[in-house]
């Protein structure tokens, strides 16, 4: 597992948005062979899609040949809905930029039936080759996607209920009002995740610095399911530096050193 600081939240999502145009440039895919993302949603990545969308405006990236696939999405609030990951995605990202609507995947929370629906997008998913790069970040209490704490680590796309933490975290989307939050939504697995060729992990805020250190500095726990990416072979955290509040000083001077390696290989000025 990597681990690159950045100055700051702005920092991370210029970097995250450098990383994933390198891989999809590098990857040179057709129509027949696409590049396959993954993608989250929640404030942390706003700052990466701003970026991707200034990029491709500046004619640096193309869309056309990527398929994606969504995280997660809450169930039973409809697709216009301003909350709904579906809305987030299209009003944040895929409608300011060239990708084809038929490569757009995002779990459908209003299904008639959620388990086949979460089936079908693990069908998906294998039928387009798997995920070349999964993008994500994390809740305050270490979840990926909405695998919350004491999901199993080997767990495929499911209905999931959300934990008190997690709805009180999401609460200032609703109003501040958390009988309006969900409770339950479909997501990926954490065995999903772990089956994408590389992640990357978004993490900034001095609230999310605890489950950095849960992740980094403690064993693999179903508790902190973020921990899991310890057993991924190509897994890089990408920080600001609030977050690396409760690090070890050690631990944040070794990933600092290695840091430039990094940057330079996937482009990033090593200046930043
Ligand atoms: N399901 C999403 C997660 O995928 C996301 O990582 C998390 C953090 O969101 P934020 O970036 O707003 O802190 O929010 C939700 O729980």
């Amino acid at each position: 597992m990597k681990i690159l600081i950045l100055d700051t939240a702005e920092k991370v999502g210029d970097y995250a948005a450098r990383h994933v145009i390198k891989r999809i440039q590098e990857t040179k895919p057709t129509e027949d062979n696409p590049f396959v993302l993954g993608l989250p949603t929640g404030g942390t990545p706003l700052e990466m899609y701003r970026k991707l969308i200034e990029y491709h405006q500046k004619g640096e990236i193309s869309f056309k040949d990527v398929i994606t696939f969504n995280m997660d999405e809450y169930v039973g609030i409809p697709e216009n809905h301003p909350e709904s990951y579906h809305h987030y995605m299209w009003d944040n990202f895929f409608c300011k930029i060239d990708i084809k609507p038929e490569n757009v995947h995002i779990l459908n929370g209003n299904a008639s039936d959620l388990t086949e629906e979460c089936a079908q997008y693990e069908e998906k998913i294998n039928k387009a080759g798997g995920v070349d790069l999964f993008v994500g970040g994390i809740g305050p209490d270490g979840h990926i996607a909405f695998n919350e704490p004491g999901s199993s680590l080997t767990s495929r796309t499911r209905v999931k209920t959300l934990a008190y933490d997690t709805i009180l975290a999401n609460a200032r989307f609703f109003d501040n009002d958390i009988s309006k939050v969900p409770t339950q939504a479909l997501t990926v697995g954490v065995g999903t995740i772990m089956d994408a060729k590389e992640v990357m992990i978004l993490i900034t805020g001095s609230h999310k610095a605890l489950a950095l250190a849960k992740a980094v500095e403690e064993g693999v726990n179903h508790m902190w399911t973020v921990s899991s990416l310890q057993l991924h072979p190509k897994a890089v955290l990408v920080c600001d530096e609030n977050a690396t509040m409760e690090l070890r000083v050690k631990t944040v001077k070794y990933f600092k050193e290695l840091a430039n390696f990094h940057f330079a290989a996937v482009g990033y000025p090593t200046s930043s």
